[in-house]
Order: structure tokens, then sequence, then C-alpha cells
């Protein structure tokens, strides 16, 4: 995949424009609230349709009701227009010019990986089912299918607990047990090969405390059935479905100790690092073509052991736009960020060049 060029309208503080962008590395540097997270951010929405902005219209530019994002791209040797449209509550896609869903985009096109990841160690349970769950629906369009449907399902079911309609939970709970199991099943299935993929990323940024990953189940699908009726009387009286994968966590061990309760900056960093990584390398594996790399703020936090990591990752995909307060060293592209506009320009760069050696970095 291959980001030929992106067009914004109304997003945020970025300046209407079309940028372009060469195969390799392209720098963007500048100031703090410079746009340059704002460009990362509407690449990925360009490119997947997706985004984790609490509403739409935070999107839009102050004092706009719409914005607009458009990227061309190249897949599988041809080129493609992706358009997404953004108003308060509304979003419309586009492929080619016909109007389509957000999951018919092509779902393994970007990975973005940035500083609050870390926030995939120390935040809520709600986060790190989150990334599972895109990640899932990227690698699975049934996947993503049945989760919309489970997740409307408990929306039902707890309208029917509140109401204290006892009598309707056979049906509910048929519905829940069927796609619920189906989705634990996946869920362990794919946490299972990416806790490998995890610990070999994790041990390749030079980190000597191993890294587990491992899903922490609420009921199982063998069991869901018989722990819904179980805990019928609970849920009655709490109005709400209190067991199902939409309960479940992935729980993050550094060694013995949980990473949510012991892990420092740096180290949270590094494991939301390796979780993007294998991100990645699933994404690769389903499409057969690596994901457009869009690192943010990429010096953040992270000692030179591990930002040289991340400039030969960068350096070891076709495509990657990636950016700091400084250049990056060995882009192909560098520019300029202020106030919304990127200028190709030198790029001052205080760290030196990485070494290339795309070896390295297990793809
Ligand atoms: N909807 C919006 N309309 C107008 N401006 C916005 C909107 N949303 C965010 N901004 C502004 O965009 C500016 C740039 O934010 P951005 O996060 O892209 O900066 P940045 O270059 O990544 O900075 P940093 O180096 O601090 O991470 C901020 O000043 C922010 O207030």
């Amino acid at each position: 995949m291959l980001l030929q060029s992106l067009s914004t309208l109304n997003y945020r503080n970025l300046a209407d424009a079309t940028l372009r962008f060469p195969a390799g590395v392209t720098g963007i540097w500048g100031a703090n609230g410079a746009g340059k997270t704002n460009l990362l951010e509407a690449a990925y929405l360009a490119l997947t349709g997706l985004t984790d902005a609490p509403r739409l219209e935070v999107l839009v530019r102050s004092g706009e009701r719409e914005a607009y994002v458009r990227a061309e791209s190249w897949q599988g040797g041809s080129l493609s227009v992706l358009e997404t449209g953004v108003g308060r509550g509304r979003r419309t896609t586009k492929l080619d010019g016909v109007r389509v869903r957000g999951q018919e985009l092509p779902r393994g096109s970007a990975v973005w990986i940035r500083p609050e990841d870390s926030e995939l160690v120390y935040g809520a349970p709600t986060l790190r089912r989150a990334f599972l769950d895109q990640l899932l629906s990227r690698l699975s369009p049934r996947h993503a299918q049945m989760l919309q449907r489970y997740e409307r399902g408990v929306a039902q079911r707890n309208a029917a607990l509140k109401a204290g309609e006892d009598w309707a939970m056979g049906v509910w709970d048929e519905q829940l047990v069927t796609l619920g199991s189906e989705i634990m099943t996946l869920r362990r299935r794919a946490v299972q090969r990416m806790a490998t993929l995890a610990a070999e990323n994790h041990a390749a940024l030079g980190s000597r405390k191993p890294l587990y990953l491992e899903l922490v189940e609420t009921t199982t699908p063998e069991s869901f059935r018989h722990d819904l009726k179980r805990r019928r009387g609970e849920e009655l009286s709490r109005g709400a479905t209190v067991l199902g994968p939409h309960r479940d966590d992935l729980r993050l061990m550094l060694g013995d100790f949980s990473a949510a309760d012991y892990a420092s900056r740096g180290e949270a960093r590094t494991i939301a690092l390796a979780l993007r990584k294998a991100e990645l390398d699933l994404l690769q594996e389903r499409y057969q073509e690596p994901p457009i790399l869009l690192i943010d703020d990429f010096s953040a936090e992270l000692d030179p052991q591990r930002r040289s990591f991340l400039l030969r990752l960068a350096a070891s995909v076709p495509q990657a736009i990636v950016t700091g307060t400084e250049g990056f060293p060995g882009a192909v592209q560098s520019l300029r960020a202020e106030a919304g506009q990127f200028l190709p320009t030198q790029a001052p760069s205080s760290a030196p060049a990485p070494q290339l050696d795309t070896a390295e970095v297990k793809l």
C-alpha cells in the first residue's frame, strides 16, 4: 500500500491543501501545536475510515459544518480514491466515487503509532478491548459483523433487564450465547498469535523483561449459557449484562508483574510499540502487503535503543510518515509543519542517521 496524495478540507487546523507522498520515509517536524498529529489522524481516517475521536464534530474546523479527507493510494498495483466526509454524528465514505460502508475501505492499509498508545497499558479495559476488537474487525469482516450484532444484542438485553422483563431473557440469552461464543473463540485464537508476535517484538526492542499477553474472560464459550442463568438475579437488579466478551480484558504482564501497575512510562511505551508492531505483522500477514506506517512524535519517551528500533521499522516498510519536533534521519522527503501548513524543507536533525539494517526488524 502506498499513499500517493492526501487532500483535506476543513479538517481541524489543517490548511485546505493536497500533499504528495513519495515511497520511503516522509519526516514532518515542527513546533508543538503545528498540526502534525492532525495530519496523521487525517491520513489514517482517509485510508481506513477509522477514527477514535470521541465525537466526529471535533474533527471539523471550528466554525465549519463538515470536514473532508481524500486519499489516492496504490494497492495491489492499482490506484484507488478513498474519501471520507464527517459532520455532527455523520460519516460518509466513498471508494472510487461510489458510496460504501466504512468496512468496505481497505482494512489493512495503515497502522498508527503514537505516544498515547501507552494508555493501552495504563488505561481502562475498554481501551484494550477496543484495540483487540478493532484489529480483529480489520482482519475479519465476519468478526466486525458479529461484533456489531452482539453489541446491539447486549444493549437490547440491558434494556429488557432494566424493564425487569425476566420472561424475555431466554431469547436474548440465546442470541448472546451464539454470537458471543464465536467472538470469544476468534479472540482466543487472535490473542494467542498476537502474544507470540508481541513477545518477539518486545524482545527485539531490547527489553530484558519478557512480555506476556493473556485474555481475561468473564465466561467461556462452553459455560456462557449456564453463567447467564446463574447470574440472572444479579443482572436484573443491576439492569446490565455483567458477563460476556464485552466485559473481557487483555492482561499485559512484564515478567511476573502486571504492566498496568508496575511498568515505567518508557516500558509502557515499549509494550505499546510491541503491540502496534504485532498489529502491523498481522495485517501484513492477512493482506499480503505491508500497511503504511504513521508514527507520531517518534522520540517521545523512548531511549536511543528503542528510538533506533522505530527508525529501522520506518525504514523497513515501503512507506512511512513520521512526525517529531526534530527532523527524522534518513527521510526521503522532509516537511516543516507550521500553523497547519506543510512546506518542503531540509530537516534539522540532532539524531544520527539510522543503520538501515532492515534484517534486524522482523516483518
Ligand atoms: N476542530 C478544530 N478546529 C480548529 N483547530 C483545531 C481543531 N482541533 C484541534 N485543533 C488545533 O490544532 C492544533 C494542532 O494540533 P496537533 O495535535 O496536530 O499539534 P502537533 O503539531 O501534533 O503538536 P505536538 O507537537 O504538541 O503534539 C492545536 O492547536 C489544536 O488546538
